[in-house]
């Protein structure tokens, strides 16, 4: 049985390589860590270090070349339901047919929330991130940074146990970017939510709770948090 003690994502030993020969290149190298429910992490280090990696490891996007990883606090895998994460990557991932608002409803109508709830719960995370004039846009009429607001937006709005975010803050202005981190982390510690957020950004960094470094491929965190 689950229970709220168990932590969101367990990872043991993770690797990811890619190409082959001497061509090899680890990604993420031997990386252990455990996130607990409301853990808020940033995960720094520098450019290629292995941070997007790690985090589509941690979304079930990516497979692991060696390693284990488990998500027992989600009660299943999200192999098998996409929607107990809420990611925000930095490739575009809105859906191109759909606009803004009908994009940030999905996840909850994946997870039969009445149409009528999902639609306001939408409109409000887009009011919250400041985009709700954009509710009827398509995804190729926004700009960069909004679009980085209604990713976040469908990420936060089905409450997920466990939210991971590359880079959220990485194409909007200081105040803006200042904004959208405390929506997401107000909306995390309204719901319990696991934040990890990777970011090259000291002042971002600074205001979650727990580092992890990324260097060459390693992962370096508290030791608190490898033994548990
Ligand atoms: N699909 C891929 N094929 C081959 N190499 C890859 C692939 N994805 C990532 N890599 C390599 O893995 C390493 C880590 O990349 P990753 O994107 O995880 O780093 P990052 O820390 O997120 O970088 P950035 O901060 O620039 O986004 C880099 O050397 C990169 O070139």
């Amino acid at each position: 049985m689950t229970t709220l003690t168990e932590p969101v994502f367990r990872g043991q030993l993770l690797r990811r390589a890619y190409g082959s020969g001497n061509r090899t290149v680890y990604a993420v190298h031997n990386a252990t860590a455990t996130v607990w429910p409301g853990d808020r992490i940033a995960v720094t280090g520098a450019s290629g270090s292995g941070k997007s990696t790690l985090l589509h490891l941690m979304a079930g996007l990516e497979t692991p070349t060696s390693g284990n990883r488990s998500w027992p606090g989600l009660g299943r895998s999200p192999d098998r339901d996409p929607a107990s994460i809420g990611v925000a990557f930095q490739a575009p991932s809105l859906l191109s047919p759909l606009n803004v608002v009908e994009n940030v409803e999905l996840p909850m109508l994946l997870k039969s929330v009445p149409a009528g709830e999902a639609r306001e719960r939408a409109f409000a995370a887009l009011v919250d991130l400041h985009v709700d004039d954009l509710a009827g846009k398509l995804p190729e009429e926004l700009s960069g940074g909004q679009a980085q607001r209604v990713v976040l937006a469908r990420a936060l709005v089905s409450r997920p146990a466990l939210i991971l975010a590359d880079e959220p803050t990485g194409q909007l202005d200081h105040r803006t970017a200042d904004e959208v981190l405390q929506v997401l982390l107000e909306t995390a510690t309204t719901y319990g939510t696991a934040v990890v957020v990777a970011t090259h950004d000291r002042e971002v960094a600074a205001k979650l709770d727990i580092e992890w470094i990324m260097a060459a491929g390693s992962l370096i965190v508290p030791r608190a948090q490898t033994h548990q």
